[in-house]
């Protein structure tokens, strides 16, 4: 199935290469980008399963809930297949269209490249994605889904079972008991009520850990650079500076994902500015903390317990001196590991990765625009305009050209702001690559094929009066400082333009250069320019027609009566060369090309 003819929705992910310029002036001379990506970078197009009649492959690569596995059954093959070494993972991926991990999986860039292609979605069930390498995802284009809400009340519940249990010594209690002990005197704790706790990363978990702690009498305060204010407001808690929140707590709970700005956000240095005797609870991720600063600040009585669910390497090593101190409760990573939880993520990620196979746009995506459902169904038909508008300017550039600066304009009565224009863009991104290049651009990979290519993309809004009921009315793209085989396609100020909109629900072509058209995007173009005069539109008709070429749609532009004129003509079939060479040699035809959509 050609991109041109799946869904708008479809075509944002499952991509297919459409290789298409032809013109009698340069046929095989294609436009360059400067600079060429390399060819080991470059992908092969996997059609996916929805739209061939062979289903996919799902590589199951870390135990998941039972119900994710059957709704995954209904539509892919899955191969649950755990504890793969890293060879045996990469050598298997060649082999699969997606993956599904937790925290355990390292989907590293080799995974990527050993995939050859194929990956198309990896779906991480539960919310840190520190263990997926999303930048060669997002180069590889492949979309990155993951479980973001089942389990955050588990999380938080964690968080709080390990607090309470490291504030009156559970853990070390249980075992001393279990000893043979009982030693009522060395387990006396400390009393949660009235305590400040300072939850680090205000986010899902965070603010739910928040609730029950203000529940359980604490005076809550946060720390979260991008946390709204109102929603602290709202659950009472007061939003603090970093050094505030670490210098006033009792309790440090942490809970941001593990980032280049996280790692290792606790160390010497941040220990040394907390209250003496701070208890810290760590259910994020171990790299947050410099575990060997916090066997420090434990030993020197800065710090006086912490309880850790997460750890730098999991599974830690035996003789770790930070798992044996004595005044450590630690979990294996069981923030997440309730049965309710369990089967939540495994449902959630189940259906964003079938979603995903399906080519339609995830909501949980972490590294593509996520839209909702109702503004990509308003924006479908501008997304093929879109895509069709990249197209047809790139094959109107003379090879050799080197297409480096794309300028596209919205024109909408819509404010900005109401305006999600990314997916236009990716697709205006997809149109101007795909057909010069071997690489498949989708949704997720648009902007960085863009860069690579050292191709610039602005974008302009012009803000129309008028009923706001259409999302657009038209959308133009220009290509500067390039030569066109075309050379009416050139516009006053010296750029490639075409301009289009969307008519009844079709794309249509309705302006190349400074000539007005009207031509609906299906099939096939032929533009020509010609003397304006009676009977031409018969002529280059009935040269397609002696060639069984429908031709779907004839519309002419012109300057002013008998002066230039510009013809579109749609046809369904592609014409042979010989009737195109039949075409250029009409007296009157002074140039021509042929676009394929
Ligand atoms: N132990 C487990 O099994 C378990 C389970 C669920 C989540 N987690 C981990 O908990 C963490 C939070 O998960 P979530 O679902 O709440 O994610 P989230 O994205 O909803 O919240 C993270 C918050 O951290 C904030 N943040 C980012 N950088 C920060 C910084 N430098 N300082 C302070 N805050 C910062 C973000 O603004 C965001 O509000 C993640 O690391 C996740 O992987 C662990
Ligand atoms: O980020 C998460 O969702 C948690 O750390 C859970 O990880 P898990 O799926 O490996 O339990």
């Amino acid at each position: 199935m050609a991109a041109t003819t799946s869904t708008a929705a479809s075509s944002l992910l499952a991509t297919k290469k459409n290789l298409s310029s032809l013109s009698i002036t340069s046929a095989n001379k294609l436009p360059a980008f400067s600079p060429l990506l390399t060819s080991s970078r470059r992908q092969r197009f996997i059609v996916l399963s929805a739209s061939l009649n062979s289903k996919p492959t799902v590589l199951v690569a870390e135990k998941l809930g039972e119900a994710g596995i059957n709704l995954l059954k209904d539509f892919a093959n899955v191969d649950c297949s755990y504890n793969l070494s890293p060879d045996e993972l990469c050598t298997k991926i060649s082999l699969c269209d997606a993956l599904i991990v937790r925290s355990g999986t390292k989907v590293s860039r080799e995974v990527f490249e050993s995939s050859g292609g194929r990956l198309k979605v990896v779906g991480r069930a539960g919310v840190g994605i520190d263990n997926v390498d999303l930048a060669a995802a997002t180069e590889h284009g492949c979309l990155v889904v993951n479980a973001p809400t089942a389990n955050t009340v588990a999380a938080a519940e964690h968080g709080i079972a390990l607090m309470a249990a490291m504030a009156r010594n559970v853990a070390q209690a249980d075992a001393s008991v279990k000893a043979g002990k009982w030693e009522r005197n060395k387990y006396v704790g400390v009393s949660l009520v009235g305590k400040t706790l300072a939850v680090m990363g205000f986010g899902k978990v965070g603010s739910e850990v928040a609730r029950r702690a203000k529940g359980l009498g604490m005076h809550v305060i946060a720390h979260d650079p991008y946390a709204p204010a109102d929603r602290a407001r709202a659950i009472g808690v007061e939003l603090v500076s970093f050094d505030e929140a670490i210098a006033t707590a009792d309790f440090i709970s942490l809970h941001m994902p593990l980032t280049p700005a996280t790692a290792k956000i606790l160390n010497d240095e941040t220990f040394a500015k907390m209250k003496k005797g701070v208890r810290i609870v760590n259910v994020a991720r171990g790299g947050v903390i410099d575990e060997d600063a916090l066997v420090r600040a434990l030993d020197a009585g800065i710090v006086a317990q912490a309880a850790l669910d997460v750890f730098t390497v999991e599974p830690p090593p035996q003789d770790s001196k930070l798992v044996q101190h004595e005044r450590v409760t630690v979990t294996p990573h069981l923030g997440a590991s309730t049965k309710e939880a369990q089967e939540g993520v495994a449902i959630e990620i189940a259906e964003a990765v079938v979603g995903a196979l399906k080519g339609e746009l995830a909501s949980t995506s972490v590294n593509a625009p996520m839209v909702p459902a109702e503004v990509l169904t308003e924006l479908k038909p501008f997304v093929e305009l879109a895509e069709k508008l990249g197209r047809l300017a790139v094959q109107l550039v003379s090879g050799g050209s080197g297409v480096k600066d794309v300028k596209v304009t919205y024109a909408s009565a819509r404010a900005p702001d109401d305006l999600d224009t990314r997916v236009l863009r990716a697709m205006i991104t997809k149109g101007l690559i795909e057909p010069i290049s071997s690489v498949f651009v989708n949704l997720v990979n648009a902007d960085f094929s863009a860069k690579q290519r050292g191709l610039r993309i602005s974008e302009e809004r012009i803000l129309l009066d008028g009923s706001p009921e259409s999302p657009l009315d038209f959308i133009q793209v220009q290509i500067a400082n390039v030569e066109s085989k075309f050379a009416s396609a050139i516009s006053e100020n010296g750029e490639i333009k075409v301009e289009g909109r969307v008519k009844d629900g079709i794309p249509h072509l309705t302006k190349v250069g400074s000539f007005e058209v009207d031509v609906s995007l299906e099939g096939s173009i032929i533009l020509c320019r010609q003397v304006d005069q009676p009977g031409m539109i018969g002529k280059v008709g009935s040269v397609l027609g002696v060639e069984n070429v429908n031709v779907s749609f004839m519309s002419v532009g012109r300057i002013a009566p008998r002066k230039q004129a510009v013809m579109a003509i749609g046809v369904d079939e592609q014409p042979s060369k010989e009737t195109l060479k039949k075409i250029g040699d009409i007296p009157a035809i002074e140039e021509f090309v042929f676009l394929k959509l």
